[in-house]
């Protein structure tokens, strides 16, 4: 199902030696109109492993997640420049097939939003697009995408009940299976604990943690706590720049920057 998501802007992806870069991001600025919202980010996103994109409410946190599968498309004055560079494409490229895109590059929001349809047809619903029609192969999938999703055992037996019927983490980790059935190799969340209550902020916590064997994952938490817990790189944004990023362990007890402590110790956001 691997569908080619461009054919100009391609530029090699050189790998560090110590670990694989799953997105390179270059001199990155993205404008809504006049409003200068990222500023010339350059950052090594690496694979299989959860970066968590901190920083106080306007400081173009969730600008750059959604640049990443081109949801700032949606917004007409949103204009942006520079590279993201995933396997050998420029993602900020004009020739971008936003479809495949999408389908590689899956996104949860903060808010679960299922299709008020069955649990079983949200997982399969994107899948019938793509041609995959017949029983016999969407069964499969909707086990293995809710049992990634951690949410097998309380569904299994209620497939077919709307997924309205289920609470809000559910709901939210019925959202994580639906995109885990596009088989994507990276998952851009959203805030996505941050609406719920603390044992599904848990479930889903656990379930992070659990994914990032398989996926590369990307977050955007207002949650220190979170970030910590569950990350492995931390990036602190301010008004649109990139202050610093570095190991997880590294932010949280000796950052480089006076204002990402000034951020971590609560001194202000
Ligand atoms: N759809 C939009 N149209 C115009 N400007 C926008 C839009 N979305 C965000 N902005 C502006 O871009 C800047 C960055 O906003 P963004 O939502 O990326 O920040 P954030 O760090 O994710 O904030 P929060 O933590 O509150 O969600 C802000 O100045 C914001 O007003």
């Amino acid at each position: 199902m691997k569908v080619s998501i461009g054919t100009k802007n391609r530029i090699a992806l050189k790998e560090t030696e110590d670990y694989k870069v799953a997105l390179k991001v270059k001199d990155l600025n993205i404008y809504y109109g006049d409003n200068h919202a990222v500023k010339d980010v350059n950052m090594d996103i690496r694979q299989n492993a959860v970066t968590a994109l901190i920083g106080p409410s306007g400081c173009g946190k969730s600008t750059f997640l959604r640049s990443i599968n081109r949801m700032n498309d949606l917004i007409p004055i949103a204009r942006s420049t520079g590279e993201i560079l995933y396997e050998d494409v420029n993602l900020v490229g004009n020739d971008i097939n936003i479809v495949a895109l999408r389908k590689e590059i899956g996104m949860v929001f903060q808010r679960p939003n299922p299709f008020p349809k069955s649990i079983y047809n949200n997982i399969t619903h994107a899948l019938k697009f793509y041609g995959i029609n017949s029983k016999k192969k969407l069964d499969p999938i909707v086990e293995e995408s809710l049992r990634k999703a951690a949410l097998w055992d309380e569904v299994k037996d209620r497939l077919h009940d709307s997924a309205l019927s289920l609470s809000g983490g559910q709901q939210q980790r019925l959202c994580i299976a639906r995109t885990l059935a596009m088989k994507p190799n990276i998952l851009l969340l959203d805030e996505p604990a941050s609406a719920l209550d603390p044992i599904s902020n848990a479930k889903i916590e656990d379930l992070i943690i659990e994914l990032k064997k398989d996926f590369t994952i990307v977050i955007v938490t207002h949650n220190m706590h979170q970030a910590s817990r569950i990350s492995d790189n931390t990036a602190f944004f301010l008004n649109g720049d990139l202050i610093e990023m570095d190991k997880t362990d590294k932010i949280f007890t000796n950052p480089s920057k006076k204002e990402t402590e000034d951020y971590i110790t609560g001194r202000f956001g």
